[in-house]
């Protein structure tokens, strides 16, 4: 990757998130949330599917608004620190109708080129600046959605399931992309991932979302670059998948099932 991607912003943002509840009517989502996050940190944000994890970054994102509590950063509310924030999705988002780099640089003003061509080299992709999304995999449609999001110089990168479209190879070809910029840049990031091995992998510290609560709060001390398949990082992500194991699934307890066609007939 490239090293002449303009100098980073300083430091990535901190984060103190104070008893943070979400309810969508009667429903409770989110229930006191309480969390500092220190400037820098690689989280990763695990948990069942609908536990609120989505919701969470959608919060720090300022897409929603809490029911409860409160998210600073570095003392002041974080929604004063939107512009210094980027959301990445699960799907790049990608405007069909403009080439890559203007896709990356949207909402750019001024002399935005030579940006957003030095954000295209950083994440390997320099090359394929003037193609239209069409013509690119889901891997590099990625790529240019990180490039779009590095372009604005982020002190917090929130990643919704971005890798989870992809093929095995290419999501561990991103995971150490994305871990290289991060080591870079020094933003602090906030990964959602379904995937506890990409978790372990790649963060500083898991977090696991349950009864919409953190139910576990694991520092990842392992040294970095990570060896993929270690003894140390399946120990790891048993832990966590033991703890998610243990949980009821919740909302996604089927409902008791209906009897079959055929059956019906044999209780007749
Ligand atoms: N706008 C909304 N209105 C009502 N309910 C919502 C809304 N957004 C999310 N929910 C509910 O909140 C819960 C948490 O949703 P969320 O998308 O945060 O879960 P998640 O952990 O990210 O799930 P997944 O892993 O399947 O993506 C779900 O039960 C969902 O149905």
């Amino acid at each position: 990757m490239n090293a002449r991607f303009p100098p980073p912003a300083p430091r990535g943002l901190p984060l103190q998130l104070d008893g943070v509840g979400k309810q969508y009517g009667a429903r409770s989502v989110l229930a006191h949330i309480g969390l500092t996050i220190p400037a820098g940190q690689f989280v990763a944000v695990v948990g069942r599917s609908g536990c609120g994890k989505s919701t969470l970054l959608r919060l720090l994102a300022g897409l929603e608004q809490p029911s409860a509590g409160t998210v600073h950063s570095g003392g002041a509310p974080l929604a004063t620190q939107r512009e210094h924030t980027r959301l990445m999705f699960q799907d790049a988002r990608l405007l069909p109708w403009k080439r890559v780099i203007d896709n990356v640089g949207l909402g750019l003003r001024g002399a935005w080129r030579p940006q957003a061509q030095a954000a295209l080299a950083a994440v390997g992709l320099a090359e394929r600046a003037c193609e239209w999304p069409a013509a690119l995999s889901g891997g590099q449609k990625q790529r240019v959605a990180l490039a779009r999001a590095l372009v604005h110089r982020p002190q917090l990168l929130l990643l919704d399931e971005p890798l989870g479209a992809l093929d095995a190879l290419t999501r561990i070809d991103m995971q150490q992309l994305i871990e290289q910029l991060w080591q870079q840049h020094g933003f602090t990031v906030l990964l959602v991932t379904h995937d506890v091995s990409e978790a372990v992998a790649v963060a500083d510290r898991v977090l696991l979302i349950e009864d919409g609560r953190i139910g576990l709060d694991l520092e990842v001390q392992l040294p970095r670059p990570r060896q993929r398949g270690s003894a140390q990082l399946a120990a790891l992500e048993a832990q966590v998948l033991q703890r998610v194991l243990a949980q009821q699934p919740g909302d996604l307890q089927p409902e008791p099932a209906a009897p079959l066609p055929s059956q019906l007939h044999w209780a007749q």
